[in-house]
């Protein structure tokens, strides 16, 4: 059984157009599975449905085999948007230990502290939210899903904004997470990231999955996922 599994889902704001066109894919245990395609193709659409932000209008989610509603399949998902909205009357500590409540567990404290040190944040663990730095923010986030360490981790561009000594150290926090058998679908613009980290990559294209297949076949078939992008839009623009 899938960790995720997606079935035929198709979602529009307005009743009219079709911003998911019957999406269907799975997401296996112990796997980053890549999620590109241009501006406007659907890919933050499809993580609201996973997330249930928005009401499911066809097909069928189910995290972990839980329909994505019930809270059984909640527990098992995290999601880090691509925004660096956190509660800024919190401090990280109170923030980690919330975000712990929220999935049935006892923050490892000891943990967090731990990756503030790696993530050049020494000292400022109890310090407000408010106090904190955009790109700070961003490794909070990323923080809490290291530590909190969910079966599925959805990431939205959320690691736009660290720098590269953090970036580093995400993608190989990101490699641990894949080898304890926990996985994570990585939405990003940033294909060099991607080529680097994902198993898999889906290629959305005005809300259908265009592509689906192992990262290394796409490059090995294009020489780069981005050319695999220009070669499709080359031939799909009118
Ligand atoms: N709340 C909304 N109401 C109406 N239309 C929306 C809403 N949110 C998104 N859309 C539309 O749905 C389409 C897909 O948007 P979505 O944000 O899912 O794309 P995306 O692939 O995540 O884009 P980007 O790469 O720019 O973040 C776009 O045409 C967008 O204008």
């Amino acid at each position: 059984m899938p960790l995720l599994n997606v079935s035929s889902v198709s979602y529009s704001y307005d009743g009219v157009v079709n911003v998911l066109s019957d999406v269907s894919f799975t997401v296996e245990d112990g796997t980053i599975v890549g999620l590109v395609g241009p501006n406007g193709s659907g890919k933050s659409t499809l993580i609201k449905n996973i997330f249930d932000l928005v009401r499911l209008q066809s097909g069928a989610i189910r995290i972990g085999g839980h329909e994505h509603t019930r809270p059984g399949a909640k527990e098992l998902a995290m999601y880090l948007s691509s925004n660096d909205y956190l509660p800024e009357f919190l401090t990280a500590r109170e923030y980690l230990s919330m975000m712990g409540k929220l999935f049935g567990l006892e923050t490892d404290h000891e943990k967090a502290l731990g990756l503030f040190r790696t993530f050049a944040m020494e000292g400022r663990y109890d310090d407000l939210i408010e106090d904190y730095s955009h790109g700070m923010r961003k490794k909070t986030q990323l923080i809490s899903a290291f530590v909190i360490r969910p079966p599925l981790t959805v990431i939205d561009e959320t690691l736009n904004g660290v720098d590269i000594e953090a970036l580093y150290l995400a993608e190989a926090e990101f490699r641990k997470v894949r080898d304890e058998g926990r996985s994570i679908l990585l939405c990003t613009h940033d294909f060099a990231v991607l080529e680097r980290l994902a198993d898999r990559t889906l290629f959305l294209d005005l809300g259908s999955v265009v592509r689906d297949e192992a990262t290394r076949d796409l490059v090995d078939e294009h020489g780069s996922v981005a050319a695999m992008v220009f070669d499709h839009l080359g031939t799909s623009q009118p």
